[in-house]
């Protein structure tokens, strides 16, 4: 059993989805699970429409969701000839799911319905896809994740209740030569039936989960780059391409914000020595990254580039020494508001906290934090990472910048800047 995961960029077009196709019909000697995001940007759109309807807008909510409806329609209608009814019979149920909900008042908090309305658009792709595998020749399975994957309900980044999904997976599963299954990534459903997803970019989360269940021989993740880069190819044309990688330095590269994997993948893989390759669907020979439990000597140094945070300055009300308490209270505030900060300094009266500018987030943090601190705050800031550092390639990446805070290890320098 092999598990492959399709994200959004390789299915938002009518030949990417031809040409995943033609990667599946490839591999497809052994059975096969295929996880797939909601096509190009549509989880974002979604974004808007649950936003738009908890505003109150509801005809704007109506008028945007009627955009994607229309997206999804024509892709189909581009594909499909003989499964054209059943996928258009398949979508028209999940359209209808979203619009009664869009036709209602909210009376429960935002995230719940966050996950009402974004977890379709992972549906709605894999409905196409699934008609798609069908109409080459490809007969699979199409399964409801939300039937599968049990989590809690902390919606917008649910736990998993792995007993359950467990049992279910080998109940829904089987590794029957020639099976092929196609189901969603990044949402689950609670005990109550409610969507739930698992974060932003939780695909490939899902993906391992399913690896990590099946004991699958490996998981590929397709991308549109040719593996991991020692940097974001799009915004460093120079990057280098990473043949092998640990799994501790994909973890460490993820921890840092590298987008390239989401952090919660390694660990259902490396607790079973499942391999994760990523490959470029746009060029299925080239032999992508693999990631192992195989220790990688000699990296190049490996950059990572946050943008959009902030920097929350704490500094202790009376000037007395940051102790215990002040810290343990920050972590609980952490905890409480689910807040995973990119950087902490901790000084002798004061504390500094960099974090993704979430604004509902910071907001909250800051005016819990002010009943033990004095707050400041510092906007548009950028945090540059390097592992495996050189003076050389940290002082070329600084050059020019205003350096708000560094902090650096043997392995690992952060500098944020202006
Ligand atoms: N270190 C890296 N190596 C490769 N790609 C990276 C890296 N860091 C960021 N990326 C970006 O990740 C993108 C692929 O991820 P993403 O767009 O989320 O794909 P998908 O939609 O398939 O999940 C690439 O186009 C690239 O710009
Ligand atoms: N569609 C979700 C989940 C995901 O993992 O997408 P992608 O594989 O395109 O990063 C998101 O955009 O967050």
């Amino acid at each position: 059993m092999k598990v492959f995961k399709f994200g959004g960029a390789s299915v938002n077009s009518v030949e990417r989805i031809q040409q995943m196709a033609r990667i599946v019909k490839e591999h497809h000697q052994q059975p096969l699970v295929i996880i797939v995001s909601a096509m190009g940007k549509t989880t974002n759109a979604l974004e808007k429409v649950a936003e738009a309807f908890y505003a109150g807008k509801k005809d704007e909510a109506l008028q945007l969701f009627n955009v994607i409806k229309q997206q999804h329609l024509t892709t189909a209608k581009y594909l499909l000839v003989t499964q054209f009814n059943a996928c258009l019979a398949q979508l028209s149920d999940f359209f209808t799911e979203v619009e009664w909900l869009l036709h209602d008042k909210p009376v429960r908090g935002f995230d719940y319905y966050y996950d009402q309305v974004v977890c379709i658009g992972e549906l709605l792709s894999t409905a196409i896809v699934s008609h798609y595998l069908a109409e080459t020749g490809l007969a699979n399975e199409w399964l409801d994740v939300r039937d599968i994957i049990r989590t809690d309900s902390h919606f917008r980044s649910a736990n998993i209740n792995w007993g359950y999904t467990t049992a279910k997976t080998l109940d829904a599963i089987e590794a029957q030569p020639g099976a092929l299954y196609v189901t969603q990534g990044f949402i689950g459903a609670t005990d109550e039936n409610e969507s739930t997803t698992l974060g932003r970019e939780g695909s490939d989360y899902t993906a391992a989960i399913f690896a990590n269940i099946l004991d699958a021989e490996s998981l590929t993740i397709w991308k549109d780059v040719e593996g991991v880069m020692s940097a974001d190819p799009k915004a460093f044309p120079d990057a280098q391409f990473l043949a092998a990688l640990s799994f501790n330095e994909v973890i460490e590269m993820a921890y840092y914000g590298a987008q390239v994997i989401h952090p919660k993948t390694i660990k259902p893989l490396q607790n079973k020595g499942i391999p994760l390759h990523v490959k470029c669907f746009l060029n299925s020979a080239l032999p992508g990254t693999v990631i192992s439990s195989k220790a990688v000597k000699n990296l190049p140094p490996i950059v990572v580039v946050k943008n959009n945070q902030v920097l929350l300055h704490l500094r202790s009300q009376d000037f007395s020494f940051i102790g215990e308490a002040a810290v343990s209270r920050l972590y609980t505030l952490f905890s409480e508001l689910n807040i995973q900060p990119s950087l902490i300094q901790t000084g002798a009266i004061s504390l500094q906290v960099c974090l993704d500018n979430r604004a509902d987030k910071i907001e909250q943090l800051a005016a819990a934090a002010s009943a033990v601190f004095d707050v400041q705050l510092e906007k548009e800031l950028s945090l540059l990472t390097i592992r495996h550092y050189n003076a050389a390639i940290l002082t070329a990446m600084t050059a020019g910048k205003e350096q708000v805070l560094v902090q650096q290890t043997k392995q690992t320098v952060q500098v944020l800047y202006k």
